[in-house]
């Protein structure tokens, strides 16, 4: 579904990414692991599209991305890419509820409609009973979960999640990931997971290792 060959990006005199190579299929949660400073963020924003790459090669679908103007790959990225970050980064101002049919509203879903879709996320993911309240009336795990159901509710084709439970204690990352992954692999979504935890690397079906910028693969033991 995405591969990448090659990669290079440099911030300055700063190489961040090396030679970096990855590839996902549909329905695979692939751990992006490694230390900090390693690349790994660097790694995850190039093949989202979000941060152009200074070489290499990068496909999505076979379509290569660098042949992309801009406005198509925003495109790409709102219908097609999902995002998840440490801190769920919700819009304050408005509830969880609206909150996670924000994407739909976007992508040009008539209001009932996407807080009809958004209310079966948000119940997925356990928080149903938070849909009327404001990102700063619940706990930090509570707007995790409305965070994944933001991404989730949008059916990306490819959620990217960096360090989604890095804000949460063991309890609710242990949750939020089985819940991410389940659900992420009944609709066939690929997910791109950095992290530095093992016991999160653990929901994944395989690792990518960076380190100092370059990539190693294997099957999750
Ligand atoms: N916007 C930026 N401007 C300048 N340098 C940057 C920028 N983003 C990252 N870097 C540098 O690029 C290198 C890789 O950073 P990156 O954030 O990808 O690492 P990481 O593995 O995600 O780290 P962490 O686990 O600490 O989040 C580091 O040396 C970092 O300082």
């Amino acid at each position: 579904m995405l591969v990448a060959r090659g990669l290079r990006k440099a911030y300055g005199p700063t190489p961040a990414l090396e030679d970096a190579a990855f590839e996902i299929a549909a329905g695979e949660v692939v751990a992006v692991m490694g230390p900090s400073g390693s690349g790994k963020s660097t790694l995850l924003h190039c093949l989202a599209g979000i941060v152009p790459p200074d070489a290499g090669e990068l496909r999505y679908q076979d379509r290569d991305m660098a042949a992309m103007s801009d406005r198509e790959r925003s495109a790409l990225r709102r219908r097609a890419f999902g995002f998840v970050f440490q801190f769920g980064q919700l819009v304050p101002e408005l509830t969880c509820g609206e909150n996670a049919a924000l994407p739909l509203r976007l992508g040009g879903v008539k209001r009932r409609e996407a807080a009809r879709r958004a209310a079966e996320w948000l119940d997925r993911l356990e928080v149903g009973d938070v849909a009327d309240k404001r990102p700063g009336e619940v706990s930090g795990g509570q707007g995790q979960r409305v965070a994944v159901a933001r991404a989730l509710a949008a059916e990306p084709r490819i959620l990217f999640a960096d360090e989604p439970t890095g804000a949460l204690d063991s309890f609710n990352s242990e949750r939020v990931m089985t819940l991410l992954t389940e659900a992420a692999r009944e609709s066939g979504a690929a997910v791109v997971l950095v992290t530095h935890d093992a016991r999160v690397a653990a929901y994944s079906d395989r690792e990518v290792v960076v380190r100092d910028g370059r990539t190693r693969s294997w099957a999750t033991a």
